[in-house]
Parts: structure tokens; C-alpha cells; sequence
């Protein structure tokens, strides 16, 4: 796909029919901690008028957290995962009604949808998720996202936003990502680098990777920081969507095409979900260790991986779950579905397809990994 030039991108954007907007806690919020109604109200004013003029929005919405730990009487937010899934379920109603109220003053509905990491691959809770998703935006809804925070485990919670925004702008086949912030723009270097230089189109993602230095979070509040906005750009511009990051004062400028903020290229045309969930969002519960010939061929990149050339499985997992592909010396190769449990891989390595279907039964004479839910790393 030929890269698309900086004016290219911006007119995309500018005409994009569905656009996901995922805003980020420290651009809702206070410093103390608090929902910071001016701020939401400016974000809904400019992500009405879109909505007004045709676009169909969805908003990714962080903020359950940061509205809900000063309700409950934290002095900051907590670190304790139980208590910030409390303080979740009692911040994301606050977050909500504040959204509810903001919108109805242009007429426009609101609908709560909160997702789990697990619901985007889980075949029947993606298809619900997504004709849902489609429904409201057909009756004219602004359907409003979050992490079901309360609910989701330890291992498998996105935790920020940014990644799950990215995998909606797939769930809802959008044109457009735009990811609000508290920083203008992306930087060479955090914004604390006295050296570090805007920068305002990058063409290709995986290569501004390698080049930006990047860090965490600056606020108290926010999560991934733009370690996970840069993943979310990534996984946007290999799906074949254009992605503009800035802060959410500039939400406005930013949906009409403006050159404000960074805007990132799409690197391809769009690609299968899952495989793109399987390198992206998906948390390995383990590892297979390929022998030398199978990490060859997993290499090549359209190969299964069989139980023939692995040599050592770790870790606890399911059938279905995401696992490591390791060659001999440690090296990640690839990402994939495994397709048995932990527990019935020992008996099967080093066995070829014939003798795991005489020895084991014809159950066990499949791939470990198949090509088909295997993703190079
Ligand atoms: N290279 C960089 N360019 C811009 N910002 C950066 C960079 N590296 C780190 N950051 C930090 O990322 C922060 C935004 O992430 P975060 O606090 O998680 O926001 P949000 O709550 O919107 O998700 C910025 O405030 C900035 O300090
Ligand atoms: N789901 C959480 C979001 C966590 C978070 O802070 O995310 P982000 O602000 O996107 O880095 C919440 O609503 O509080």
C-alpha cells in the first residue's frame, strides 16, 4: 500500500463516516482527582458537533477510576487492584450521568457499553459486541466504552485504554482513530526532555518505534502512557486505519482534519482481527520451545507449529489460550492460539501426525499452534 502523505492522512480524518474517540483519565479530570465537568463538557461539544454534521462516534472514555476514588474518600488514586476495581463501579455511573447530561443538551443519546479484554476474542462476545455497537450507531447514539473494570481479572485487564480503543476502531470497521491526551502531540522524548521535538506525521509507526524514546505516564492519573498510545497507533495503521493523537482541548480541530497533533499513516489495508488481537492485545499464559527446524519454519511465517519440533511446553494454559513460541536460546518467535491444554502437550512433543493419531488417538493429530492463529513477534 503506498504510504499515504501527511495532507492525505488529515483528509481521511476530515472524512471519515466512523470514528472511534478514546479520551484518556488525565484529560477529564482535576489534579485532585476529581471529574473536571468543564473538561468533559468541551469534549462532548466538539464530539457533538461532529456527531451533528454526520459522523457516527464512538466514544472510548476512561475516568471510572479517577471519578470514583474521591467519592470514596481516597486522597489519590489507589494502587490495589480490588480497590480500583471498587473505585470503578462506583466512578463509572458519576462518569456516565456527567456524559448523559452533557450530550442531552444537543439532543444526542448515550449508551454504556464496558468490555472485557476476553470479549474481543471470544467469538460470540465479539459478535454481540459489534451488532450492538452497530445499532446504536445506526439509531444515532454516541455508544460510550470503557474497560468493565469491576470485572475484568488481573491477567487478562487491558488496563489503559489505548489498546482497546484501537481493537473497537476494529470491532466497528472505523475510518478514523483519534486518541486525546494531556500532551499536545508526540514527542522525540517525554515532554520533560528539554531536547524532545514535536512531531506531527508519522508515515510509518513501526519505524517511528524504534526512534522515539517514549515513557510512561506523567500524570497521577492516566495509566499507559504513550508507550500504549504508540501501540494503539500501530495496531490502528496496520488495520488499515489513520490514527491523530493530541490533547482533548484540541478534540474539535482534530475531527475536522486539522493539522493539530500527530497524525499517524495507515501502513496496510485491513487485516483479520484475530490475528491482529493474537499479536497485540492477547497476554501468553506460557511457552512452546521450537527446536531448531520448527523455529525455521514458524519463522518463515506460514507455518503450523507441530508438536514434532517442540521440545518443552511451560506454564499453565487452556486450549485456546495465547502462548509464547520460543526458539532453543530464549527468543520470543511468534505469539499464537494454543490449540490443547498444558497438560496434554508433554506426551505429544517430539510425535509427527501419524504417530500422535496411533499412540494418543485422532484428537491429538493437529498442529499445537495453527498457522492461522500464529503471529510473528
Ligand atoms: N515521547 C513522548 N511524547 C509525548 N508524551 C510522552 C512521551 N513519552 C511519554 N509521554 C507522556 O505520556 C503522557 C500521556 O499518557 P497518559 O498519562 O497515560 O495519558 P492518558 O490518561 O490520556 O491515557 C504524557 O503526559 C507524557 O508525559
Ligand atoms: N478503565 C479505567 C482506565 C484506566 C486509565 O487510566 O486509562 P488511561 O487514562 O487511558 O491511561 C478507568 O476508567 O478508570
Amino acid at each position: 500500500m503506498p504510504t499515504l502523505s501527511h495532507a492525505e492522512v488529515r483528509r481521511a480524518i476530515a472524512q471519515a463516516q466512523t470514528i472511534v474517540v478514546k479520551v484518556g483519565s488525565s484529560s477529564l479530570t482535576q489534579p485532585s482527582g476529581h471529574l473536571d465537568p468543564e473538561k468533559l463538557g468541551a469534549l462532548v461539544n466538539a464530539i457533538a458537533h461532529a456527531s451533528l454534521m454526520g459522523a457516527r462516534i464512538v466514544l472510548v472514555s476512561s475516568g471510572a477510576i479517577a471519578a470514583g476514588f474521591g467519592p470514596l474518600g481516597f486522597d489519590s488514586r489507589p494502587k490495589d487492584v480490588a480497590t480500583q476495581q471498587a473505585a470503578a463501579s462506583v466512578g463509572q455511573g458519576l462518569l456516565m450521568a456527567q456524559y448523559e447530561a452533557a450530550f442531552a443538551a444537543f439532543g444526542i443519546r448515550v449508551g454504556q457499553i464496558l468490555i472485557t479484554a476476553e470479549d474481543t476474542i471470544r467469538a460470540a462476545q465479539y459478535r454481540n459486541a459489534q451488532r450492538t455497537l452497530g445499532r446504536l450507531l445506526e439509531l444515532g447514539v454516541v455508544p460510550i466504552v470503557n474497560e468493565n473494570d469491576a470485572l475484568a481479572s488481573n491477567e487478562i485487564r487491558f488496563g489503559d485504554n489505548d489498546r482497546l480503543s484501537a481493537l473497537v476502531a476494529n470491532i466497528v470497521r472505523a475510518d478514523a482513530l483519534v486518541l486525546l491526551t494531556d500532551v499536545d502531540a508526540l514527542y522525540t522524548a517525554p515532554p520533560s526532555d528539554p531536547e524532545s521535538k514535536q512531531i506531527s506525521y508519522v508515515p510509518n509507526v513501526v519505524k517511528a518505534l524504534e526512534t522515539v524514546k517514549v515513557a510512561g505516564s506523567g500524570s497521577k492519573v492516566g495509566t499507559g502512557g504513550m508507550v500504549t498510545k504508540l501501540e494503539a497507533a500501530h495496531v490502528a495503521a496496520v488495520s488499515g486505519i489513520p490514527t491523530v493523537m493530541t490533547c482533548a482541548s484540541n478534540a474539535g480541530p482534530a475531527l475536522m482534519g486539522d493539522f493539530v497533533g500527530t497524525a499517524f499513516a495507515p501502513v496496510k489495508h485491513r487485516g483479520s482481527f484475530k490475528r491482529l488481537w493474537i499479536g497485540f492485545a492477547s497476554h501468553p499464559r506460557g511457552t512452546l520451545v521450537a527446536d531448531e527446524g520448527a523455529a525455521h519454519a514458524v519463522r518463515g511465517g506460514r507455518a503450523s507449529l507441530l508438536s514434532a519440533g517442540v521440545v518443552a511446553v511451560r506454564g499453565e494454559f487452556s486450549s485456546g489460550d495465547s502462548v509464547w513460541i520460543d526458539d532453543e536460546q530464549g527468543n520470543h518467535l511468534a505469539k499464537g492460539l494454543v490449540g490443547f491444554d498444558s497438560e496434554e502437550i508433554p506426551q505429544m512433543l517430539g510425535r509427527n501426525t501419524a504417530q500422535l493419531k496411533r499412540f494418543l488417538g485422532e484428537h491429538y493429530a493437529h498442529p499445537i499452534v495453527h498457522r492461522d492463529y500464529l503471529v510473528l513477534v
